[in-house]
């Protein structure tokens, strides 16, 4: 890695030799710029602002965001097709400069909460379209440094802006990715619901699947948590990276709150007429010794009940996904999914788009699917309005990027936490069909759980 100084000074020298490039006329709209990273980055720094993070580790890709260069909001039915509208206009009025010919582009961040309905306790705004003033991108061993700005704008008010964002970004870019901290102690504060809580929510879901109200419906829990230290949300990011490999790490950072997540549940990537879509429902926890893990994998391939909650969310998809397409397949399966602590049941989905359908639509089509509201999809909202006791805020939302031509790939925010300080809340789910238990079902969502609480331990 190059020494800091050496880097701020090689790259303040690029942007004021590319910036002449940038078309900054009297139109509005965006301009980003988009500059090679001279070696390959370990991770992307926390800067400590406004900002977001996604990370595959398995991948070898991030993209990661920070401060905001336009960002907008919505609520409501419609909400997904509003902000469409907004990235409609992107493909004529947001500018790309690639001098470098990295390939690479700028994109935005959509994300949103688990229903359109703002619920009181939600901090982050039901939802968001976000294009960052800083962004850092790797893929494969390419990285890049992508810097937006709103236009019109002076040539001298771009230089100020970005010459600032450069300046606090490159002393941190040669810093390596922070280890894990001694294992320090959580501990847990309430559950809402509790036990009994919960068997009696189950319970009621049972009545109403026996009663044909419902087939499938996913009941949540939230647990708080409290650290001996306040959490490190740089070294979480590692730490959840290298724990789950192949999932996910979302980590927003929006009017003082964090929320981050390890998932391993992509609800689609979709680029030209192309979609994959994961169905993933069924789930064990892993067991230490290997014979017996087997055994485990092998169970939950053979388990009915298993297989019939998955294959409620197969159909489902299946079904939501047929407007879109003029062809859909879906694999042979279901597959085992192997996360370091759970199994789960996986089928993927492809299939080529019909013109004009893009990420937005195919969010607004496929989300929420029944792994983790239920179905049918409107019986299950209201079953789940009226009996969880608490706003799921984001977790079960969706969040992902969103290229300027509208392609993009979302992911269902699952295995995720708020945290405040030395305060965690942290929230899962399980799958209620005709066959459930409740405390099985309680036992599920405290392995889920300890996806994330095990790795708030060494932050
Ligand atoms: C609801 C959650 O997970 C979902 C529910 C699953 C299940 O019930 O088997 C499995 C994976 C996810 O689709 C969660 O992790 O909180």
């Amino acid at each position: 890695m190059l020494q800091p100084l050496k880097l701020i000074d090689q790259l303040r020298a690029r942007l004021r030799e590319t910036l002449d490039l940038l078309p900054l006329d009297a139109n509005q709209g965006w301009v980003s710029l988009i500059l090679e990273l001279p070696q390959p980055l370990a991770m992307a720094p926390d800067l400590r602002e406004v900002g977001f993070y996604l990370g595959h580790a398995q991948r070898g890709e991030f993209y990661a965001g920070y401060g905001i260069a336009a960002q907008w909001q919505a609520e409501g039915p419609g909400r997904l097709e509003r902000l469409r509208q907004v990235a409609l206009t992107w493909s004529k009025d947001w500018v790309q400069i690639d001098p470098d010919e990295t390939g690479l582009v700028a994109q935005g961040l959509l994300g949103f909460a688990a229903t359109p309905r703002p619920r009181e306790g939600e901090d982050l705004p039901n939802t968001l379209l976000w294009l960052p003033e800083l962004a850092l991108i790797r893929r494969q061993d390419r990285c890049a440094l992508i810097l937006t700005a709103s236009r019109p704008i002076t040539r001298a008010a771009l230089l100020h802006r970005w010459e600032g964002w450069i300046a606090r970004l490159a002393p941190r870019l040669g810093v390596g990715t922070p280890l894990p901290l001694p294992a320090s102690v959580l501990n847990p504060l309430r559950s809402q619901p509790d036990f009994s809580d919960w068997s009696r929510l189950v319970l009621a879901a049972i009545d109403d699947i026996a009663n044909s109200r419902l087939e499938k419906v996913v009941i949540c829990r939230r647990q708080a948590v409290r650290g001996q230290r306040p959490f490190d949300l740089e070294r979480l990011r590692a730490v959840l990276s290298e724990s789950y490999p192949s999932c996910q790490v979302i980590h927003i950072r929006y009017a003082g709150s964090d929320f981050i997540a390890a998932t391993p549940e992509r609800l689609f990537r979709q680029w030209g007429d192309r979609v994959e879509a994961d169905a993933i429902a069924g789930t064990a926890c892993r067991a230490q010794d290997q014979m017996q893990d087997a055994a485990i994998r092998q169970a939950l391939l053979a388990c009915p009940k298993n297989r019939h909650e998955h294959q409620v969310v197969v159909d489902a998809m299946h079904a939501a996904l047929a407007p879109c397409c003029r062809a859909l397949e879906e694999a042979a399966g279901p597959q085992i999914l192997a996360l370091n602590n759970a199994y789960h049941l996986q089928t993927r989905l492809r299939g080529l788009l019909r013109p004009g359908i893009d990420a937005f639509a195919l969010a607004e089509h496929l989300h929420p699917t029944p792994a983790t509201n239920g179905q049918p999809r409107a019986a299950a909202a209201d079953w789940l309005r009226t009996h969880e006791p608490f706003a799921r805020g984001w977790y079960t939302g969706a969040a992902g990027l969103i290229a300027p031509d509208l392609s993009g790939e979302l992911w269902v925010l699952l295995r995720c936490s708020r945290i405040q300080g030395q305060e965690a809340e942290l929230y899962a789910g399980a799958g209620i069909v005709a066959g459930s238990e409740p405390e099985s079902e309680w036992q599920e969502t405290e392995h889920k759980l300890a996806a994330m609480s095990k790795a708030l331990r060494f932050a």
